[in-house]
């Protein structure tokens, strides 16, 4: 396996330099490139600002605008067959190349990505160091103080609300310590240094989520004992530790799980959130706060405790060890009730989720006897040829969702309600790195037209 800093070695100079090799402070990294990615959005609009993107239509405006490119988001791009491409880089070739919670073990069990390297190249489009990742962990160990006053609007909260509805109000809390917010208000922030204070607040955000997520999973599910941060750990290990895992098996499922749900490209509908609501100029606690109201649901991040749900209900009824007959009646029964089967198609993607795969790796290697798992298997190997015979279906194959929970489950985290809430941490990464290059290039405020029936019928009468 190679880490980044044995590439480097190979590395020629020039090759060295893009790296910004020694420089651990992230704010200077990024300060650095924005002058040359402003230049080269300032340059693509001059050269291609009157080329046409695309022909859409009247169903592309009714049907969800699937398909159409009506965005600009330079973190990742998805690829119908390939999956996410995070700056360049695919799942496989990050796990591969992101520096891990423990450089020293190049065994199998202590492979999974560090969340702050994935950051890193987020923000910079650049593979961190060891020492940069190292730098982040230190950064937002500092930055995650929750104070008392949230820990109690949280602790006062009443526990049958959903972990996700609880995860908003709290970042809607945070909101008035949003330096952003103040900035503005006193009219003392120009147009140009707009992203500053949000990378403040972004990575004041990032830093604190995992522990206000893990307040409300301790609030909710153990009653509301708390567990102190552990300075020593990484942000993915340390969340793991104050919902109260310790095992390491748990602590690499967070960090690969925490890594590989950080960003889908700009359109899915937490990170569209996100980045509209901050098109307005609302804060970083506004608008992910917002987007996580999207994450919350049952189309989008909310499938996850889903498939969950539904799993536990098939192994009531029918027991862990069932025939593919038993799938497959379940799915004609789903989908002729009316409902969707959690956790199978994708509005982009064509096979296969890299992210399942990833998750499926994991678990042949930490989980290889478990009888969910096991099962969960072979529902992914029935479903997608039971969902082919629906040709309206347009992605058979499972997505990510479809395995997260089952994961987390084995690992003895059971409470499924809770599970979009680790992917909320997860997808803090994503749309936070998106609104601070968001307000660096100087996007406007979002603002598409629309049309009303009549409209239609006017311009297409025949
Ligand atoms: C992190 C994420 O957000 S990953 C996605 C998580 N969501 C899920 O797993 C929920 C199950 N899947 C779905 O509902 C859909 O596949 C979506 C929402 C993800 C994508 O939706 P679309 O882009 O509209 O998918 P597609 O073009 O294939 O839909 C065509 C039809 O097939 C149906 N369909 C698509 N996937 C499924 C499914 N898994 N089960 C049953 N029906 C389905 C749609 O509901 C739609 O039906 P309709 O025409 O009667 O309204
Ligand atoms: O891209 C999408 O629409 C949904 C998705 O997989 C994600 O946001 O991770």
């Amino acid at each position: 396996m190679r880490s980044i800093n044995q590439l480097l070695k190979q590395a020629t100079l020039s090759q060295k330099s893009q790296y910004n090799f020694g420089q651990t402070n992230l704010k200077k990294v990024i300060a650095e490139i924005i002058p040359q990615k402003q230049a080269e959005l300032k340059e693509v609009k001059e050269k291609f600002g009157d080329k046409v993107v695309g022909q859409y239509t009247v169903k592309q405006v009714i049907g969800g605008m699937r398909g159409m490119k009506g965005l600009m988001s330079d973190l990742s791009r998805c690829d119908p067959y390939q999956g996410i491409i995070f700056r360049g880089y695919t799942i496989p070739q990050l796990k591969e190349f992101l520096p891990k919670a423990d450089p020293k073990a190049a065994d199998q069990a202590n492979q999974e990505p560090l969340p702050e390297g994935i950051f890193w190249l987020l923000m910079t489009g650049q593979l961190p160091t060891h020492a940069q990742a190292e730098s982040l962990k230190h950064e937002w160990q500092h930055r995650g103080v929750v104070n008392q006053d949230c820990i109690n609007f949280i602790l006062n909260l009443p526990k049958d609300l959903h972990s996700m509805t609880m995860l908003s109000m709290a970042l809607l809390y945070l909101q008035k310590d949003s330096k952003f917010a103040k900035l503005y208000d006193e009219g003392k922030i120009s147009k140009k240094d707009y992203w500053e204070p949000f990378y403040e607040d972004a990575m004041d955000l990032i830093a604190k989520i995992p522990r206000v997520a893990a307040i409300i999973y301790r609030h909710k599910y153990r009653d509301s004992k708390l567990i102190d941060s552990d300075s020593r750990l990484d942000w993915a290990g340390n969340y793991a530790h104050m919902m109260g895992f310790e095992q390491h098996v748990v602590k690499e499922c967070i960090r690969g799980y925490l890594s590989i749900h950080c960003d889908h490209e700009g359109g899915n509908v937490s990170a569209h959130t996100t980045h509209l609501v901050g098109s307005a100029l609302s804060d970083p606690y506004l608008s992910y706060s917002a987007g996580l109201n999207g994450l919350a649901g049952p189309l989008h991040g909310l499938a996850n405790q889903e498939v969950l749900k539904w799993l536990l209900q098939f192994i009531e009824e029918k027991g862990t060890k069932v025939s593919d007959k038993d799938i497959e009646d379940y799915v004609d029964h789903v989908i002729s009730s009316g409902r969707v089967v959690p956790g199978y198609g994708h509005a982009v993607l064509r096979d296969t989720d890299p992210r399942f795969h990833h998750q499926v790796d994991f678990s042949k290697f930490h989980l290889k006897d478990d009888q969910m798992i096991k099962l969960l298997h072979q529902c992914a190997d029935v479903i997608p040829k039971k969902l082919l015979t629906y040709k309206k279906i347009a992605n058979p194959y499972p997505n990510v969702d479809c395995h997260s929970g089952v994961l987390l489950y084995s690992l003895g985290l059971t409470e499924y309600q809770y599970y979009t809430a680790v992917f909320a941490v997860s997808r803090s990464l994503g749309c936070m790195a998106n609104l601070i290059w968001s307000r660096a290039f100087g996007l406007p405020i979002e603002r598409p037209g629309s049309a009303d029936l009549k409209w239609f019928h006017d311009k297409f009468r025949e």
